[in-house]
């Protein structure tokens, strides 16, 4: 980004919208210093829906912009039409530095990653526990990507009705994850949720921008849609077929919650590629056990006979719980690798 707004935060940017047929500013002038801010909320063919205040206004990028790319979460400035009145089109000419990136690669050998989401706080895993079964696997995947990509992650149980959380959540007791458990009324059909599950649900939203992964199935659109009842209609975008508000594209849409926050919904993504995510620089989320990897031979996997790491834990370093958070640590190196991508 360039050093010119570098003093200047988002409320010293005058926001207003531009009239109508203004002139381009000379050349010399600050570039775009009236940029109207925005988030964006869905990228679809080169379109960019961005959430301004109080409207939405679509815009396409500046060429200036470059070949950058420019994605769901995005902090964006726009000039021209931000009125967001129909057939109207904005341009959007800075993108706002990013605080996270959340990013996929198509699988573990593929260097070529692509970021997802911007600006997320929280990477909500979705899984059923049962009707599809719970995948530990899968489910280690996704939390890997979220410590990897500096977001919380938060474990959300679906299918409560049909089975306990016990047993799959003994699984992640040493990581410290936080979990909600919900599910539907039974009797009512599969679509009505829980109320008090979804208002548990709704707290550990609240405020935040949480993306939702989680495998074909599990609840995921049941619960978007009790979250955000218009979700169909904010979107804009319904499938002809089914007209049940699912979304046409695979990219991710971002719905924005009553009482605030957002819920960047995936429908294309499914797991992400971990290649890029090194031992050294993961076991720094578990506080307790990097302290102890200063033994550990150069390029430790800290999954290996010489790794420090057990005797730490042996020796108390890491507290009562260190022999099953280096295990749990150990399990989430290993889901880096392998075929089951879930
Ligand atoms: N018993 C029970 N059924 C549920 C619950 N949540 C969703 N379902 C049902 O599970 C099925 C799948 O739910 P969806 O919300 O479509 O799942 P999804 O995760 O969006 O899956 P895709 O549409 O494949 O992406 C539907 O038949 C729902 O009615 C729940 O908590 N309990
Ligand atoms: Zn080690």
């Amino acid at each position: 980004m360039s050093g010119r707004y570098d003093h200047l935060d988002e409320s010293d940017v005058r926001v207003r919208p531009s009239r109508k047929g203004s002139r381009p500013r000379t050349k010399d002038r600050p570039a775009h210093e009236d940029a109207v801010l925005g988030v964006v909320t869905a990228v679809d063919r080169g379109r960019y829906t961005v959430r301004v205040s109080d409207r939405t206004v679509v815009a396409m990028r500046a060429r200036e912009l470059g070949r950058s790319r420019i994605v769901v979460g995005d902090r964006v400035g726009m000039v021209g039409d931000t009125s967001g009145r129909p057939d109207t089109l904005a341009r959007i000419v800075r993108v706002e530095e990013r605080r996270t990136v959340l990013r996929r690669s198509a699988d573990d050998s593929d260097t070529v990653e692509r970021v997802i989401v911007a600006n997320a706080d929280q990477l909500v895993v979705v899984t059923a526990l049962a009707d599809p079964e719970p995948r530990e696997r899968m489910v280690d995947r996704c939390l890997v990507a979220a410590y990897d990509a500096g977001l919380d992650p938060l474990l959300v149980l679906t299918k409560a009705d049909l089975a306990s959380p016990v047993a799959f959540l003994r699984h992640y007791a040493a990581l410290d994850v936080p979990s909600v458990v919900t599910g539907t009324v039974p009797g009512a059909g599969g679509d009505a949720v829980d109320p008090t599950a979804l208002e548990r649900v709704r707290a550990a939203l609240l405020g935040r921008t949480s993306v939702l992964v989680g495998h074909s199935g599990v609840g995921k659109s049941t619960l978007v849609n009790a979250l955000v009842p218009d979700a169909a209609r904010s979107t804009g975008v319904v499938n002809a077929v089914t007209g049940r508000g699912r979304h046409t594209s695979t990219s991710a849409v971002a719905l924005e919650l009553a009482g605030g926050g957002w819920v960047v919904d995936t429908p294309g993504v499914r797991s992400f590629g971990l290649g890029h995510v090194d031992p050294a620089s993961f076991v720094e989320h578990f506080d307790d056990l990097a302290a102890g990897t200063s033994g550990c031979p150069r390029g430790c996997s800290h999954d290996e006979p010489d790794c420090a790491l057990d005797a730490w834990v042996d020796e108390g370093h890491a507290g009562p719980a260190g022999a099953a958070r280096l295990e749990s640590l150990r399990r989430l190196l290993r889901s880096r690798t392998g075929e089951d991508h879930g």
